[in-house]
């Protein structure tokens, strides 16, 4: 596999804590990655790591073969629209595609127009006369046309109404499909990253909980019911990772590469939502690898 990003040990420390802690991650080129995690997980802070607009406290981090940010070769390699989606208020629309235009080497002129012309963005309007949605069109447009290896999107569709966000994935698949584009977004809306995303990153409490292929992680993750039962009876290869009871019954969304025999239990699927919130809803201490419990009474 190629990596497009690949971060070791990596930590960073604001001045009240850690906000990433420890973190290994290969990122495969070539394809769309999801960053999915709780408000405060360390998801900005990673990404704004891979862009090189922050400095790890601790171990590595190297996006498309190079330290992020390290000089003008690499910059245009990366593409990066922050979760404020930041334009210049004062400039118009045209002047960020003629700003674009001489800061990249690789920019696609005819590409930012066309975009900016279906999306119906008046090119002499300023920038700061723009509805947030459009603002975030405009930053979005500028991050595909620079023509970038990595794209980093830091929740690039929350502002974004319905039909927006779905014509907008729509052109991030076409742009990896033509270009072989790397895209890792952020977002909190699972079903959106599932329709884009063919690889996944849940990031909890500053630590990397689970990371791979959602075909393979899907596969990876069942759903047990049956009779009520402790969950640390279970067979040491089977990784609890969320567990609810009611008087009579246990629901528990496990981790396992075998088969489940064990008659006892029904055995189903585990969507992507389900097995996004099983993460997120595991406790700090339980950390990947460990055997953890979140005990839900209902
Ligand atoms: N510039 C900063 N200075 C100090 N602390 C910060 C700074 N930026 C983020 N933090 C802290 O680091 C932690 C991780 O924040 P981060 O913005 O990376 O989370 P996030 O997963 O992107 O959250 P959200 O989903 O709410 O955008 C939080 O506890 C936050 O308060």
């Amino acid at each position: 596999m190629t990596a497009v990003l690949r971060a070791r040990q990596l930590g960073k420390k604001y001045r009240r804590g850690w906000a990433l802690t420890g973190c290994a991650l290969d990122i495969p080129a070539g394809h769309v990655t999801g960053l999915v995690g709780p408000n405060g997980a360390g998801k900005s802070t990673l990404l704004n790591l891979a862009a090189g607009m922050l400095a790890p406290t601790t171990g590595t981090i190297e996006v498309c073969g190079g330290m992020p940010g390290s000089g003008p070769a690499q910059l245009a390699k990366v593409g990066f629209v922050a979760q404020d989606t930041p334009t210049y208020a004062g400039l118009t629309v045209a002047d960020h595609l003629r700003l674009g235009a001489r800061l990249n080497p690789n920019w696609d002129d005819a590409l930012a127009h066309r975009r900016i012309e279906r999306l119906g963005l008046d090119p002499g309007q300023r920038a700061g006369k723009l509805s947030g949605g459009q603002r975030a069109q405009l930053a979005l447009t500028l991050g595909i046309a620079k023509r970038p290896e990595l794209l980093i999107l830091d929740e690039p569709v929350a502002a974004l109404d319905p039909l927006a966000r779905r014509e907008f994935l729509q052109d991030l698949m076409e742009a990896v499909a033509e270009h072989g584009l790397s895209v890792v977004l952020s977002s909190h809306l699972v079903a959106d990253l599932e329709r884009v995303c063919d690889h996944l990153v849940v990031l909890v409490a500053a630590q990397v909980q689970l990371a791979g292929e959602v075909e393979d992680l899907l596969a990876a993750h069942h759903r047990l019911s049956g009779p009520r039962r402790d969950p640390a009876t279970l067979p040491a290869d089977q990784q609890v990772i969320s567990a609810s009871h009611t008087d009579r019954q246990t629901t528990l969304v496990v981790r396992t590469e075998a088969p489940i025999l064990d008659p006892a239990w029904t055995v189903s699927t585990v969507g992507l939502e389900d097995l996004v919130l099983a993460y997120m809803s595991r406790p700090a201490e339980a950390g990947p690898g460990r055997r953890p419990t979140l005990e839900v009474l209902r």
